[in-house]
């Protein structure tokens, strides 16, 4: 059988790296193109070299349309624009494309909604395997405790990430939500400053550091009166983002046409 052709957006990126080196040493995939923001310094380059490899005689491109007419699925961690631009052309080659980008508006996630019509996306906020067992977790202890116990969920990440709270922290707020069985939105409070009053009771908390070259690390915390239980997850390397990222790309393909989660991947969602 022929290798499954990927393309990897954002090829020039930290994660688009990762994936360009994990894809090349992995049997059964090939990388068919690589991607970056038109205007970008890569573009015209070696996506291989790029990536700290030899050569691999994939030229990095700021045109995507080609590629994709020739690829069975795409890799995206770049940013929302970019990945609801994407997500539009995927669905007009009917390609499965993974999503790991953040930072999604409301908005951006209606547009992917509309475009998993008639592609697979498989998209998370976190694609490790810990992460999403973290959140099937959170999901069940948020059910057996009442609101007397405060949720808040801390991040760490590294010194050049853009948005917050991270995608990771709004997916384990939302399996303690769904736990809880209420509307994140309505219970967020994602920023404290100045005289904010006493904690909201009910409310989900969210607090963000960012420095160095911290990967990604999360931290929930239920705190009630006279007790503590912490759940964290600690990323120590971008391969397992990039692992499940090509793990949720095999799966979607033969899949029908909809909008999946790292937790369909995994079987996950039952939990
Ligand atoms: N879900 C998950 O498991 C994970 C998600 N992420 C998320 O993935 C995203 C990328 O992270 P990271 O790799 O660290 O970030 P980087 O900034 O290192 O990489 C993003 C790359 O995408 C490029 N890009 C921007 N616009 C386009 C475009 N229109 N077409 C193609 N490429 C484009 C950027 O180019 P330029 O710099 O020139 O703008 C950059 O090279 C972030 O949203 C991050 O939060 C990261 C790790 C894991
Ligand atoms: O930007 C990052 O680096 C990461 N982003 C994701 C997030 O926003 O949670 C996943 C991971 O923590 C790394």
């Amino acid at each position: 059988m022929a290798d499954t052709r990927l393309v990897v957006a954002g090829a020039s990126g930290r994660m688009g790296q990762t994936l360009i080196r994990l894809i090349a040493e992995t049997p059964g995939v090939v990388l068919s193109g690589a991607i970056e923001r038109p205007g970008a310094p890569a573009v015209g380059q070696d996506s291989g070299k790029v990536a700290g490899l030899e050569p691999n005689g994939v030229l990095i491109t700021d045109d995507p349309l080609s590629l994709l007419t020739a690829a069975e699925g795409i890799i995206d961690f770049t940013a929302p624009s970019a990945t609801v631009e994407l997500a539009a052309l995927a669905a007009q080659m009917r390609i499965v494309h993974v999503i790991g980008t953040t930072g999604l508006s409301k908005e951006d996630f209606a547009r992917l909604k509309a475009a998993s019509r008639h592609a697979v996306i498989v998209q998370s906020g976190n694609m490790s395997l810990g992460v999403n067992l973290l959140a099937a977790v959170v999901k069940r202890v948020a059910r057996s405790l009442d609101e007397d116990f405060d949720i808040e969920i801390l991040e760490m990440h590294h010194n050049r990430k853009v948005d917050a709270p991270s995608g990771t922290a709004l997916l384990l707020g939302q399996a303690a939500a769904d736990g809880r069985g209420i509307d994140l939105d309505g219970h967020s409070d994602r920023v404290r400053d100045g005289h904010t009053g006493a904690r909201e009771k009910g409310h989900i908390g969210f607090a963000t550091l960012r420095g160095g070259t911290v990967v990604g690390e999360h931290t929930v915390i239920f705190a009630s009166e006279g007790e503590r239980i912490e759940f964290a997850h600690k990323a120590e390397s971008r391969v397992i983002f990039a692992k499940g990222a090509l793990k949720a790309a095999i799966w979607g393909f033969g899949r029908k046409p909809g909008y999946y989660s790292m937790a369909d991947v995994l079987g996950l969602a039952e939990l």
